[in-house]
């Protein structure tokens, strides 16, 4: 445990309000911003089209209910976040904001951002902003993650709702298109999460969290992440035969995708932690690059 954390009873109990930057540090904001990327590109693929001031609300809705969801989770992690580096520093932990504050924050967000989203959007758009909260909240944070190691498959559907949720908000409704880009996040998300937890490892174990490479090791997880990468290239090449991505599309993400299977045999094959790190790194560039070309493509247009 980092020698700055604070005991967890002083978490709850001693911990005076945040400042703005605790509050947005709650919000999760790096993952905030893929995951509002994410949602951009399924309104902008998404055939219709929508006044921009109600694109920025539904863009507002979906880093709200993200935020609050970070925040939930935060609330509800606030245990094990004490007992790992890479979490402890975090603002519930340090007890720089109360834990029951960060949870009446999450919750509010989320009712605002999901009635918002029904009441200046639409409800099929609204409906799939409150799956994916619930889905990370209650199914990921609060029942798969302590138990068991295919947590993240399951549990990774929520990260795969954005571009669904910006296509409804869109066009009010759900299609073959939409569901392609929920499952092209949702087959991306264990190589990303799985390549960190080779590398945070024993922050995991000392959690008592069974992530793949603690249960299973890290051989295995190798293998189910190439197995992933390797499910995740034809699928995140098919927007181009659906009509929603073009030329460029295809060429870029055969090249990404070649990368991304490439990173993955790096990591199968060595013994060091090094290949893990760049392939987490190149998950998040790799899906950032796949939805700018995309959106690239239909704002040429
Ligand atoms: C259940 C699914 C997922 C799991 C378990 C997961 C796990 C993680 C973890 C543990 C981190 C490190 C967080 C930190 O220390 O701040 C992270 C970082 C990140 N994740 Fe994911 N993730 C998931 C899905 C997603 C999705 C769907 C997106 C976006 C579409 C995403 C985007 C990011 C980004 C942008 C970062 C920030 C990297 C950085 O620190 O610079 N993740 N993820
Ligand atoms: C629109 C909407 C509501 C979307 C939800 C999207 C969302 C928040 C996806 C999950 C991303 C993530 C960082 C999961 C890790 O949780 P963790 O608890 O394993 O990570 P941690 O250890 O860093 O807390």
């Amino acid at each position: 445990m980092t020698d700055s954390v604070v005991a967890p009873e002083i978490m709850d109990s001693q911990a005076s309000s945040g400042t703005v930057r605790d509050y947005v540090a709650l919000l999760k904001p790096r993952v905030m911003s893929l995951v509002v990327f994410s949602g951009v590109a399924g309104m902008v693929v998404a055939p219709g089209h929508l006044h921009p001031v109600l694109a920025l609300v539904a863009v507002l809705c979906i880093a709200l209910a993200s935020g609050a969801a970070g925040a939930i989770n935060m609330w509800y992690d606030r245990d094990i976040d004490a007992m790992m580096d890479r979490t402890a520093r975090r603002p519930i932990p340090q007890g720089l904001i109360p834990a029951e504050e960060a949870l009446a924050f999450g919750v509010i967000l989320t009712i605002v951002s999901v009635t918002l989203m029904g009441l200046a959007l639409n409800w099929v758009a609204a409906g799939l902003l409150a799956l994916a909260s619930g889905f990370y909240i209650f199914i990921y944070t609060m029942w798969l993650k302590r138990r068991t190691p295919q947590n993240i498959v399951i549990g990774g559907a929520a990260g795969a709702f954005p571009p669904m949720i910006g296509w409804a908000a869109v066009t009010g409704d759900v299609s073959v298109a939409s569901i392609v880009l929920f499952a092209l996040i949702f087959f991306w998300t264990p190589p990303h999460f799985w390549a960190l937890a080779i590398f945070r490892k024993l922050d995991y174990q000392h959690a008592g969290v069974p992530m793949l490479p603690v249960v299973a090791g890290e051989a295995e997880t190798k293998k189910q992440m190439l197995i992933y990468t390797l499910i995740l290239m034809p699928l995140a090449i098919s927007p181009y035969f659906l009509g929603i991505g073009g030329l460029t599309y295809l060429v870029g993400s055969t090249i990404l995708g070649l990368a991304f299977v490439a990173l993955a045999v790096q990591v199968l094959r060595s013994s060091d932690h090094k290949p893990a790190k760049r392939m987490f790194a190149f998950s998040i560039l790799y899906l950032f690059l796949l939805l700018a070309i995309l959106i690239g493509e239909h704002l040429a247009v």
